[in-house]
């Protein structure tokens, strides 16, 4: 079975916006693939375009290599799970999920027996003959994902399906729908603006912004490499410090950080950035650590964040005055809490391999307390 999915040169416009700039994709088959960005970025779009809901401006969408222009939502190998779960609340949960395959004219037989086997394989055998109204919300999801199935779909679309659930539920529900995801070979492509959903059960993730593909890699890579100052930003939570090129060999580049004083990092873009141009170096909370006097970055403590297996710092650097996020870990925070308190001065350093360096025109800046891009401002 060839699930794959392409996008080939799709463009979306609606009216004079353009919501999706060209965009070229190729989806392996069995892949879990999850499309990341701020709202309005055009996940939802794409979606729509891979679904059928919408017909590109320009481009192709091919399945399993076949094109799929001219093809209707339900004559295609896909099936879509909503944010809402669109659920029939009357229905019983055997209803719910038969009701794709009796439209299909499946017989009744066959039809209990697809819905037995896939409330199984949700972990909700014997829920059948309930209400919907009398499931909780897990239990709803897990409903959505049987009767998605049912259909036998070679690709499931899945549209932020977690983001009505609490915490816990979401963070248990990760781990099923990965699971359920190995055991069908069904490839799943997934809309989230919750990079901690992305990270966790992707095999590769593609970041969006402003209808544009910042980065395609797997979760590992766009944490450790960033390739662009949105992705840096947008991707865990990075500190940003303004500096020059000194040069660069091979990864390492060596960055004039003005009244800091000669800082490094390495280079994660493709292409080497000039000697003297404009740079910015991403450092992470969680890889700073306090350093001796006289070493690292000299800065004052103005605000402490307990948050149970680690401690957030909030400091401001003596030299030029920005802030810098230090995350300590709770044997750090431990060892050093007598000196870490507000109104101190403490050093904290960095190993160069933890710090990415990227060219200073990193793309939209991003709200810190929602996250979402601000308009105009760039970082
Ligand atoms: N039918 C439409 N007509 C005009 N503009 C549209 C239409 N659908 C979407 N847009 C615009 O395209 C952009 C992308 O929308 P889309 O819904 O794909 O974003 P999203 O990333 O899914 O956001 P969210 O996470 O908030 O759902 C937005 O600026 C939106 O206003």
């Amino acid at each position: 079975m060839d699930a794959s999915v392409e996008l080939d040169r799709v463009v979306m416009r609606f009216g004079d916006f353009t919501a999706i700039e060209e965009t070229s994709l190729a989806i392996a088959s069995g892949e879990f693939f999850s499309f990341l960005g701020p709202s309005g970025c055009g996940k939802t779009t794409l979606l729509n375009i891979v679904s059928g809901f919408l017909t590109p401006s320009a481009g192709e969408v091919r399945i399993g290599g076949e094109a799929m222009a001219g093809v209707s939502v339900n004559r295609r190998p896909t099936a879509m799970i909503f944010q809402n779960l669109a659920l029939f609340p009357l229905m019983t949960v055997f209803e719910n999920i038969e009701f794709g395959l009796e439209v299909r004219g499946i017989d009744r037989k066959t039809r209990r027996a697809t819905s037995e086997r896939l409330l199984a394989l949700v972990a909700l055998e014997g829920s059948g003959p309930k209400k919907v109204t009398e499931l909780s919300g897990g239990q709803k999801q897990r409903v959505a994902i049987a009767r998605a199935l049912a259909v036998e779909p070679r690709v499931l679309l899945l549209d932020e399906p977690l983001s009505a659930l609490d915490l816990k539920l979401r963070q248990h529900m990760r781990v099923e729908l990965k699971a359920i995801q190995r055991k069908t070979g069904i490839t799943f492509i997934y809309i989230t603006h919750d990079q901690g959903e992305a990270l966790n059960m992707s095999d590769r993730v593609a970041v969006m912004s402003a209808g544009h593909l910042q980065q395609v890699a797997d979760p590992m890579t766009l944490y450790r490499s960033p390739q662009t100052g949105f992705v840096a930003a947008f991707v865990g939570e990075n500190n940003r410090l303004e500096a020059k090129v000194i040069d660069q060999d091979g990864e390492r580049v060596r960055l004039d950080g003005g009244a800091l004083g000669e800082l490094s990092g390495r280079g994660t873009a493709p292409t080497p950035l000039a000697n003297g141009a404009a740079a910015a170096l991403y450092v992470r909370p969680e890889h700073l650590r306090p350093v001796a006097p006289g070493q690292g970055l000299e800065a004052t403590i103005e605000a402490l964040h307990f948050e149970g297996a680690w401690l957030m710092l909030e400091t401001r650097l003596a030299a030029s005055g920005e802030k810098l996020r230090v995350q300590l870990g709770h044997e750090l925070s431990r060892q050093h809490l007598e000196a870490l308190q507000p109104g101190r001065r403490a050093h904290f350093g960095f190993d160069p391999e933890d710090a990415v360096v990227l060219a200073d025109a990193g793309g939209p800046a991003l709200d810190e307390a929602t996250g979402e891009v601000v308009e105009g401002a760039h970082v």
